[in-house]
């Protein structure tokens, strides 16, 4: 059958509008954040593996960094266990380490390199043990108790990312393969470390220069106190948002990695809504602004 002048034409303008788009990330580096919360719909996922593959074909390079933490919940639920999460980062003692290695750089992993690569990509699995490629050492996390002061909390074997082998990365991305990275690193001594996904991810696109960084997560975007979502955000808001329990739980690792990334020189970062189908795709090529953007520029459509 053939197209109605008025769809017809709604097709060209969508496809011209994302011209520009493609021309000026040419050969740029942007950097996915996939979360758990993100991957429990067949639907959902498929859309996101076939944003992946576009990009990657228009001549992008995307990379992909994984979360799972629902997914590590569900096998300590059937284990008869749980963890406590504090910041929104999961305390890890020596046994959950086992378990959060086990779905993180094993099945959760797999399964998206397999969702990928049925479309039509060629992604490649890591997590930072390969090429070493996340190095980590132990977190000490800093959390202000109510008369201001500030405490280190021992979250276990939670790790931070001390560094990112760039080389391991770059001889994939040139390959045309799309790497798939699970948030697990190690340190000098060989000790594996938990760490939370989005700082994983904030550091990826920070050691590489990304042109974005695109969190996908469960809900629209950054809700200020009335539930509106967030169009813009700086440093500024960012500490009177967490200070008023505003920004809280596992917010405060994704705002606080996004704006370290743009201070880093990744030149924006966007906190999208990983339930809408292809948001990766409309956040990358639409003049529509979508979610919270974190950047030292305007909304592309202002
Ligand atoms: N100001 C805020 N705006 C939006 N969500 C917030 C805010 N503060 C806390 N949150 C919570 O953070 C959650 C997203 O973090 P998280 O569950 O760790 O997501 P993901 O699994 O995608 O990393 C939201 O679902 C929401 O419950
Ligand atoms: C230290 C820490 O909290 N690590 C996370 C790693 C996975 C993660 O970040 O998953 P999401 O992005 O799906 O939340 C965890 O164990 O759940």
């Amino acid at each position: 059958m053939a197209l109605n002048t008025e769809t017809a034409l709604n097709i060209a303008n969508v496809l011209t509008e994302a011209l520009p788009y493609i021309q000026r990330f040419a050969d740029k580096i942007i950097v996915v954040k996939y979360g758990g919360n993100a991957m429990t719909d067949p639907e959902l996922e498929s859309s996101f593996a076939r944003d992946i593959v576009l990009l990657k074909t228009v001549g992008l390079h995307p990379v992909v960094v994984h979360g799972g933490g629902p997914q590590v919940d569900n096998l300590l639920k059937q284990l008869g266990r749980e963890s406590d999460r504090i910041d929104g980062m999961r305390v890890t003692d020596a046994s959950t380490m086992e378990i959060v290695e086990m779905v993180l750089g094993g099945s959760v992993n797999k399964s998206i390199v397999n969702l990928i690569n049925r479309h039509g990509g060629r992604a490649i699995g890591l997590t930072g043990k390969d090429g070493n490629l996340l190095r980590a050492k132990k977190l000490l996390l800093d959390k202000k108790t109510d008369d201001g002061q500030v405490q280190q909390i021992d979250l276990g074997l939670v790790g931070e990312v001390v560094s990112v082998k760039t080389d391991v990365l770059n001889l994939f991305i040139k390959s045309d393969f799309i790497p798939v990275i699970a948030p697990l690193g190690v340190d000098e001594e060989g000790n594996t470390y938990n760490i939370n996904a989005d700082l994983v991810a904030g550091k990826v696109a920070e050691a590489l220069k990304a042109e974005k960084l695109v969190l996908l997560t469960n809900i629209s975007g950054v809700l200020d106190a009335d539930k509106n979502v967030m169009t813009g955000l700086s440093t500024k808001d960012v500490d009177h948002l967490i200070d008023t329990g505003v920004i809280y739980g596992g917010m405060i690792p994704k705002v606080s990695c996004a704006l370290d990334a743009v201070k880093a020189g990744v030149v924006s970062a966007h906190i999208v809504d990983g339930r809408m189908p292809h948001v990766t795709l409309l956040e990358v090529f639409t003049d529509e602004g979508i979610g919270t953007l974190i950047s030292n520029r305007l909304r592309k459509s202002q």
